[in-house]
C-alpha cells in the first residue's frame, strides 16, 4: 500500500497566480479553524484517532497523541466519509484519458455546492489549503527557465493540455445546475491540482480521504507509514469498513509528525503533481536527451564509459555548475523573499538533476556526490 497514485499528466491553460484561488481560502486562520471543525466532525463520525492536526516542518500535518509502535494503527477514518471513485483502469497509471481525476474533482466541488444546504457538506473541501505551487499554476519565466530542462517544459505543457481536456469532458457536469460563471474553470483547476496531490488509491478505488490527507510525506526509510482498508466493528453488532494509517518502521514518539511514504516516484511527476522535492529521492530517474537512456542512481559506479560520457555532455552544456546552483539556492534560502518559492523548488529540481548527472558521470563537485543524495 502507498500514496500509489501518480496523477494523471495533468495542468492550466490560464494564469493561476492572476485569478482568484476559489475553492480554499487564503486566510490561514481560517483553514486552521476548518480544519478543527472537520477533525471534530469525524470524532462524532466515529474516526478513531492517535493524532491530531499540528503544524509542523512541512506545513500543516499530523501529530501523534501518543508513543506508537511500528505497524500500530494511528487513525481510522470510516469509509463512508471519504469521497471514492471506482476506475476499471487499475493497473494503468498516468493515462492521459484516464478519468478518475476529473471525477474525483468533480465530486469535490459538488461536495463544498452542498455545504450551502448541509454544512457537513462542505466541511472536507472548507478545511482543505492552497493548492501546491506546481509549475503549471503561474510560475515565473525566470523559474521555469531556472529548470533548466526542455523535456520538463514539455512535461508541463502536456499536463496543461490535460487540465483542459479534463475541464472539457467534467467541467459540464460540474456545472450543469446552473449555466458556467466566471470563474468555475479556475475553480475545477484548482480542485484538479488538490485532487492530483492529495488522492490515495487502494486497488480500483481512487480516494480523498478527510485528515489522513493531512499526512506529510516522508519515505518509509525516513519513517513514512502506510495505509489500507480495513474491516472494524460497527454499531449493533453490524462490520463496517474503514481506512487505516498504520506507523511506519521507525515508530512514533508523542509530539512527532505522523507521515505517510506517498510511494516511489521521479522528481517530475513529484514536481508536476505535489508541487514539492523530497529531499532525498533515491527513485529520482532522468532520460538523456541524445541516446534516450534513462539513468537512475543504480547506475552510479557502473562501468558503461558511453553512459558517464553522455551525462558530462549533459552537465558541460548547462551555463553553471552544479556547486554553483548549490551556492545560488543556498544564499536563496539565507534572504528568503515572500515570492522566492518558484525559484527554490526550481533550482532544488536543477541541482538534484546534475547530482544525479554527476554522480553518474563519476565526477567530483567540492560538495562531494558520493553523499548519494543532496541535502540542502
Ligand atoms: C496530501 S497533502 C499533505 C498535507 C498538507 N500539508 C495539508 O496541509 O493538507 C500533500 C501536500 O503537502 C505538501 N507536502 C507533503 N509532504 C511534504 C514534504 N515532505 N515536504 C514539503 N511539502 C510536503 C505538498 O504541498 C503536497 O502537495
Amino acid at each position: 500500500f502507498s500514496w500509489n497514485v501518480a496523477p494523471n499528466p495533468v495542468i492550466a491553460t490560464t494564469n493561476a497566480a492572476d485569478s482568484s484561488i476559489i475553492i480554499s481560502t487564503c486566510d490561514e486562520d481560517k483553514i486552521i479553524s476548518s480544519s478543527l471543525l472537520l477533525q471534530e466532525h469525524l470524532d462524532r463520525m466515529g474516526a478513531t484517532r492517535f493524532c491530531e492536526i499540528g503544524e509542523t516542518k512541512f506545513g500543516r500535518g499530523l501529530v501523534a497523541t501518543k508513543d506508537l509502535m511500528p505497524g500500530e494503527t494511528v487513525l481510522r477514518i470510516p469509509l463512508s466519509e471519504t469521497i471514492i471513485v471506482e476506475t476499471e483502469q487499475s493497473d494503468h497509471q498516468g493515462l492521459i484519458d484516464d478519468p478518475w481525476a476529473g471525477k474525483l474533482a468533480v465530486k469535490l466541488l459538488e461536495r463544498q455546492r452542498r455545504g450551502n444546504a448541509n454544512k457537513d457538506s462542505s466541511k472536507y473541501s472548507d478545511a482543505l489549503p492552497l493548492p501546491p505551487p506546481t509549475p503549471t499554476r503561474g510560475w515565473s519565466v525566470q523559474a521555469l527557465q531556472t529548470l533548466e530542462d526542455v523535456d520538463t517544459l514539455q512535461k508541463i505543457e502536456i499536463q496543461r493540455e490535460w487540465q483542459n481536456q479534463q475541464w472539457k469532458t467534467f467541467g459540464e457536469d460540474f456545472t450543469s445546475e446552473d449555466n458556467t460563471t466566471p470563474g468555475d474553470h479556475q475553480r475545477f483547476l484548482d480542485a484538479l491540482d488538490l485532487v492530483s496531490s492529495r488522492t490515495i488509491r487502494c486497488g480500483s478505488k481512487f480516494m480523498l480521504v478527510p485528515l489522513l490527507d493531512m499526512a506529510n510525506h516522508a519515505s518509509r526509510d525516513e519513517g513514512g507509514g502506510f495505509y489500507k482498508i480495513i474491516d472494524a466493528n460497527g454499531p449493533l453488532g453490524t462490520r463496517k469498513k474503514e481506512i487505516a494509517l498504520k506507523v511506519g518502521d521507525r515508530g512514533i514518539n508523542v509530539g512527532d509528525e505522523v507521515l505517510l511514504d506517498y510511494g516511489d516516484r521521479n522528481n517530475d511527476e513529484w514536481l508536476l503533481y505535489y508541487g514539492f522535492l523530497p529531499n532525498r529521492n533515491s527513485a529520482e530517474s532522468l532520460i538523456l536527451p541524445d541516446s534516450q537512456r534513462t539513468i537512475t542512481w543504480d547506475d552510479v559506479n557502473g562501468e558503461d564509459e558511453s553512459l558517464k560520457d553522455e551525462c558530462k555532455v549533459v552537465l558541460s552544456l548547462s551555463s553553471t555548475t552544479l556547486q554553483e546552483d548549490i551556492d545560488t539556492l543556498n544564499k536563496l534560502k539565507q534572504n528568503k523573499k515572500h515570492n522566492d518559492d518558484q525559484m527554490e523548488l526550481a533550482l532544488n529540481y536543477r541541482t538534484a538533476r546534475k547530482t544525479l548527472l554527476s554522480a553518474v558521470a563519476g565526477v567530483k563537485t567540492s560538495s562531494g556526490f558520493s553523499s548519494a543524495f543532496l541535502v540542502i
